[in-house]
């Protein structure tokens, strides 16, 4: 299908949304579209609940606090400075600014580098709790526990509240289902997948959900001041846990990470609420959590996902297999346009007196090399000498305890994944790290997000990618597997489809860490062939971890050798396959005498 024809159907699905809105108030009583208008409200909260729970993987319970914000801006405004329309704008405006203004502390203290996603939780638990504490203590000015109500507000008949709160959660809806479906949405999905992975593809993770969390909060903060203007009462309880949680429980039961779900979850129980409170006063909120657990041990995905499980299938059938190789068009990236720094005279990187600790533990210490462009250094050792360890310090400023680390020309310092991954440095972990729910053309355009700004609304159908990522791929034959979810692929072609997304990044200095662990002969002579050629074609410093010494000796420029977090040993690769050093080290004797060594016995290799 094409891009416009895709977002023609799904502007056609919005107009059909509108079109039932607006018949709405003929067709409902007068009791239902007062319930209802209230559900299609909280049904917009819902919504972003998904987005960042359902697409970015934070569970939040304090979504309740951003609609309270917006609520009580409207009713604050409207009884201490009375209503007019430049109060209403300023109430809306009012609404919005603390929102976001509560949004980015919140976000900071949540998402920014170091915070985990439980300790999110935690802080999304605390904030209703304290909200509804400011407002209890208000006093007069809140309203406190009874909040404010009387206040006069816009003169909109019922219906036409029902038209606003239904085209408001049309427009969100619609707005939310394209930005999820483009390229710049996949990267929630990426994030919520491998958050690791995103960083050491130079995605500023911690931005991104914070920027999504403000987007969330603005229109919780909207879809409160229409509620207050709409029912002229606001009160704690809005901002309340008890609200922040009915918002999680209505996404789950709708189905998370499907936009619809939640929406159909919250009118749907809500509006059954109503009922059911007015019907069975003391026990319907008993009858609605047996149906919330019932519906959840059945169906753990939540319902929408059920229902279109058979229509989805029926269609598939009928379309016919779906091609591996998907929609996606892969194209060369004009060697002109890449980003990567030139390979110049000095070393591309620069290892100076590097030391780690883990506590009282040292791990590496007075590590110092070098290695320049178009040189295959690979790093050898017994298991738990410290091969990983270096890699993750030249990946990661953070990580290394003393010392300094120079890539092309320039200190990491404490730069964290993401800002060395734009000095130049890219990273294949040790056991295949990609996004498994992504296709192999969904995981390269990740991997290209820091190089071509994603549209926020388009699915691009060209992948444009530099030479070394398109070898890897033609010689794998993973570009004929585009469209092939990564859970799908072999071990090895995992492995292979790193490698591309990490040469996607048109990196200068390479770290793979055993990227032929687990792969056949065939598949390893592949890898090693691309990895000789990167590094004499197209002047790639690689710094490879590898146990197969066989593999290393045919393809390595130079060898360390690592032993009890120390360099014992740096040559060329036939020194140092004969040196009678490293017989002792992997034959597990005189350890105590090498690892104590002062100096690395340098043979004569480039500095
Ligand atoms: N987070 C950590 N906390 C404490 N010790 C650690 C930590 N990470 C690694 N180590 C220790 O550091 C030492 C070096 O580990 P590292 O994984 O770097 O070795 P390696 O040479 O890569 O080994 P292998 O070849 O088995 O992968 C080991 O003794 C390991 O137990």
């Amino acid at each position: 299908m094409t891009e416009s024809r895709r977002l023609g159907f799904i502007l056609a699905a919005a107009l059909l949304a509108c079109a039932i809105v607006a018949a709405g108030p003929y067709l409902l009583d007068t009791y239902s579209v007062n319930v209802l208008t209230r559900s299609l409200l909280y049904a917009a909260v819902a919504l972003t609940v998904d987005l960042l729970w359902g697409y970015l993987g934070i569970l939040t319970f304090g979504q309740s606090v951003f609609f309270a914000i917006g609520a009580y801006a409207a009713g604050l405004v409207f009884t201490h400075l009375d209503f007019s329309n430049a109060n209403a704008v300023l109430a809306l405006g009012l609404g919005i600014g603390a929102a976001l203004l509560t949004a980015a502390i919140v976000g900071w203290l949540a998402f920014w580098h170091g915070a985990s996603a439980l300790y999110a939780s935690v802080i999304t638990l605390v904030l209703p709790i304290v909200a509804t504490q400011l407002l209890y203590s208000g006093g007069t000015f809140t309203g406190s526990s009874s909040g404010l109500s009387g206040f006069t507000s816009f003169d909109v008949s019922m219906e036409g509240w029902f038209w606003i709160a239904g085209f408001f959660l049309v427009a969100v809806t619609t707005g939310a289902f394209i930005f999820v479906k483009s390229d710049a949405g996949r990267l929630l999905v990426a994030v919520r997948e491998n958050e690791q992975r995103c960083k050491y593809l130079g995605l500023d993770t911690s931005r991104l959900k914070i920027a999504v969390y403000l987007a969330c909060a603005a229109i919780g903060a909207v879809a409160g001041y229409l509620y207050a203007g709409y029912s002229m009462v606001v009160a704690p309880e809005l901002a309340g846990f008890v609200f922040g949680t009915e918002l999680v429980i209505w996404t789950a039961l709708g189905g998370r990470g499907t936009l619809l779900g939640p929406v159909f979850g919250a009118l749907i129980v809500d509006y059954e609420s109503a009922q059911l409170s007015g019907d069975y006063p003391f026990v319907w909120q008993l009858i609605i959590g047996i149906v919330f657990v019932l519906v959840i041990v059945a169906f753990p995905r939540g319902l929408l996902p059920m229902v279109v499980a058979l229509p989805r299938r029926l269609l598939a059938r009928a379309r016919g297999p779906a091609s591996p190789a998907g929609e996606m068009r892969l194209v060369r990236l004009d060697p002109t346009l890449t980003q990567g720094e030139a390979p110049g005279d000095g070393a591309a990187l620069a290892v100076k007196d590097v030391a780690k600790h883990f506590g009282s533990l040292s791990v590496l210490s007075g590590i110092d090399f070098s290695a320049r462009a178009g040189e295959l250094v690979s790093l050898v050792g017994p298991n738990g000498a410290g091969k990983t360890t270096l890699m993750r310090c030249i990946a990661d400023g953070s990580e290394r305890s003393a010392g300094s680390i120079v890539v092309n020309g320039h200190d990491i310092g404490r730069r964290p994944p993401e800002a060395c991954v734009a000095l130049g440095v890219g990273r294949k972990f040790q056991m295949a790290n990609v996004f498994e729910t992504l296709t192999v053309a969904q995981c390269l355009q990740v991997a290209r997000v820091r190089h071509a700004r994603p549209s926020f609304w388009k699915r691009s159908r060209t992948l444009p990618l530099p030479e070394a990522a398109l070898h890897v791929l033609a010689t794998t034959g993973l570009d004929r597997q585009l469209g092939t979810p990564a859970h799908l692929l072999s071990h090895g072609m995992k492995q292979a489809l790193e490698l591309a997304m990490v040469l996607a990044l048109e990196p200068r200095v390479l770290l793979l860490d055993e990227p032929t662990a687990g792969l056949t002969k065939t598949e390893r002579m592949q890898i090693g062939g691309i990895l000789t050629e990167l590094t004499r074609r197209q002047g790639l410093c690689i710094l490879l971890v590898e146990h197969d010494l066989d593999f290393v000796r045919e393809i390595s420029s130079r060898i360390i050798v690592l032993h009890q977090g120390r360099i014992v040993l740096d040559g060329s690769v036939e020194e140092v396959v004969n040196s009678e050093l490293v017989r002792q080290v992997y034959a597990g004797s005189g350890h105590a005498g090498i690892a104590h060594s002062a100096q690395p016995i340098q043979t004569g290799a480039p500095a």
